[in-house]
């Protein structure tokens, strides 16, 4: 009878798994309920090196345990259950991820940690960096010795270890796992490796006169690291590889300082623009007067679903959280934004005025701009929240009613735009519609503190990075200062205060989502793809600001998001808004 051949990314999720310590026993079941769960979207499993899928098979076990315990049948060790190790082991895992490319990520999946150069591989072939299925644009070209240039040797030095093996072969692994090579080689710089490597070849296999050089195998290793890390494709790898610029004293490094679950870079492909000057944070954080109360307490009992439990969107009925949507999720099981709500959202951005745009009788906004004699609202449109189910909730962190608050899990990066909008966020893998990629972080202040900073602030240096936080101003008449809320992301901030504008045809819709603050005075500006969006494609936003608008203290930019819609171009002393509205 013919075998049935085994899926080679179940056999791969079994790997990591066994990596970790987990039997295939263990992971077969709960794998089966994740892929019947997500409908066999397999992004969702291999995301963050099978983050959720491990978290299934703990929650699982830890649930088993409590049972044991609660039929005094547990004799395991009080302080440390078997999964909690297997944690540990998957935080270790994750942090020695943080330092690895998606390449040798696979590679240690596979339990093949480091490369080992025999000198006779070295001498017929080509070593790779094997290829990372999301990211083809990046593997498996050839690369240039131009683009080998000081940056990348000491990127390469940064980030691998070369070590001589006493069986003269060479071993290449990544910084990570220094530790774990120490025992079984010398150690030596990576110049004399290199060298001795050769030499060893030169000796036994010099007759057949092939063209040898570990040099050039090592080039390629790292050129192909490079690609890997960055995104960086062949042309710009090729075309004038000395004007690439990392951002750091030396070598590559992540703008979010390991803050977010994936690495973020800045590239700079074109000139020597300065490094931008601000703090990354990952989650919003209160200036100083804004007042955010999160407590359980606040949360009714009916704004929670505290006896859900595991994933909301399976359930039958939809839970109180989706009381606010509705009565339906926002979100597909795969994760996505539903279409429904995606058309709102898009029409009320492209059509304001067909959706509500409530008038306040003292507009916090008028009241910071000129306290004595305000002028009226101009308005705010009414906006739609999303709710996701947080801490009172029954439910488990793998909810797919919790899509937000798991922050970034896409590959981005920032880069410097050729059109002269300074630096912008571009995607590195293609992205469906509806796809949550980042939310605007920032400072949380008062619309009074904004206006003094803005005050303060030197004409060149205005604030271009505030978002209001206006879009239920409507259900209360007159909102306090403290209540009356923006973020500010010039001084600290996330990868979202790289997102430029484009008029109309952007390809990001910003939304507002509730987590933890039932009243909206605060609340999260959460970013979804409104249209599939291509690896390498510049992530936009429209700002939905006024170009004609004159009144606004701080003076607009000239539009160059070269969209066929363009309201922005710069017309003779025009002025305009330069605030968005979330
Ligand atoms: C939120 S920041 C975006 C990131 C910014 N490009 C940077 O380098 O930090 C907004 C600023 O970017 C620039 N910008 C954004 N979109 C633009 C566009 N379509 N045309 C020209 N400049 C733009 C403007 O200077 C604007 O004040």
């Amino acid at each position: 009878m013919a075998q049935r051949s085994v899926d080679p990314r179940v056999k791969r999720a079994f790997s990591a798994m066994r990596e970790l310590g987990i039997s295939t026993e263990t992971v077969k079941p709960v794998l089966k309920n994740l892929l019947k769960l997500y409908n066999k979207d397999w992004t969702l499993i291999e995301a963050d090196n099978y983050h959720t899928l491990v978290e299934a098979i703990y929650e699982l076990e830890d649930e088993k345990l409590r049972d044991q315990k609660r039929k005094g049948k547990w004799v395991g060790n009080v302080s440390e259950p078997p999964m909690k190790k297997i944690h540990a082991r998957l935080e270790e895992y994750q942090n020695l991820d943080d330092e690895e490319t998606d390449s040798e990520r696979k590679s240690n999946v596979n339990g093949n940690t480091d490369f080992v150069v025999p000198v006779a591989m070295a001498h017929s072939g080509s070593l790779r960096v094997s290829s990372n299925a999301n990211n083809s644009n990046y593997v498996n070209e050839d690369v240039t010795d131009d683009c080998l240039s000081e940056s990348y040797w000491s990127c390469c030095e940064k980030n691998f270890n070369f070590m001589l093996l006493p069986s003269g072969d060479m071993k290449i692994s990544s910084n990570s796992n220094r530790a774990a090579m120490q025992p079984t080689g010398f150690s030596m710089d990576m110049q004399s490796i290199l060298k001795a490597v050769e030499t060893k070849f030169l000796r036994s296999n010099a007759s057949d006169g092939s063209p040898y050089s570990v040099v050039n195998l090592v080039k390629e290793l790292c050129a192909s690291y490079l690609k890997q890390i960055d995104g960086c494709t062949d042309q710009c790898l090729d075309s004038d590889c000395s004007r690439r610029r990392y951002l750091g004293v030396e070598g590559c490094n992540d703008i979010s300082n390991g803050t977010e679950k994936v690495k973020i870079l800045l590239v700079d492909d074109f000139s020597n623009e300065p490094v931008p000057e601000f703090t990354y944070i990952p989650q919003n954080t209160i200036y100083q007067n804004a007042y955010v109360h999160v407590s359980l307490a606040r949360i009714a009992d009916d704004d929670c679903c505290s006896s859900c439990s595991g994933n909301c969107l399976l359930s039958q009925v939809p839970c109180a959280c989706a009381r606010e949507t509705g009565g339906e999720y926002a979100y597909t099981k795969q994760g996505l934004l539903k279409e429904e709500f995606l058309t709102l959202y898009i029409s009320m951005e492209l059509e304001p005025h067909k959706h509500y745009l409530f008038k306040c009788q003292d507009c916090p906004l008028e009241r910071a701009r000129n306290s004595c004699k305000p002028e009226p609202c101009k308005g705010h449109l009414v906006r739609k929240f999303i709710k996701e189910c947080w801490r009172k909730c029954g439910c488990s962190m793998l909810c797919g009613n919790r899509v937000v608050q798991r922050g970034i899990t896409r590959n981005l990066q920032v880069f410097l735009t050729k059109e002269g909008k300074g630096w912008g966020l571009r995607t590195l893998e293609d992205l469906p519609k509806g796809a949550f990629v980042c939310e605007y972080v920032g400072e949380i202040l008062t619309n009074m503190e904004l206006y003094e900073r803005n005050k303060q602030t030197d004409e060149n240096k205005r604030h271009t990075y505030p978002v209001y936080l206006d879009a239920d101003w409507g259900s209360e008449r007159v909102l306090k200062d403290e209540d009356a809320l923006c973020l500010d992301a010039t001084y600290y901030g996330n990868v979202a205060r790289f997102i430029n504008h484009r008029c109309h045809d952007a390809n990001l819709l910003a939304i507002p989502v509730e987590v933890e603050s039932p009243d909206h005075h605060y609340y999260h500006i959460a970013f979804f793809t409104k249209v599939k969006v291509s690896a390498l494609e510049e992530l936009t936003w429209d700002y939905g600001l006024d170009f004609e608008d004159q009144s606004h203290p701080i003076d607009a930019f000239e539009c160059c998001c070269n969209s066929a819609f363009c309201r922005g171009m710069r017309r003779e002393g025009s002025r305009s808004l330069v605030l968005y509205q979330g």
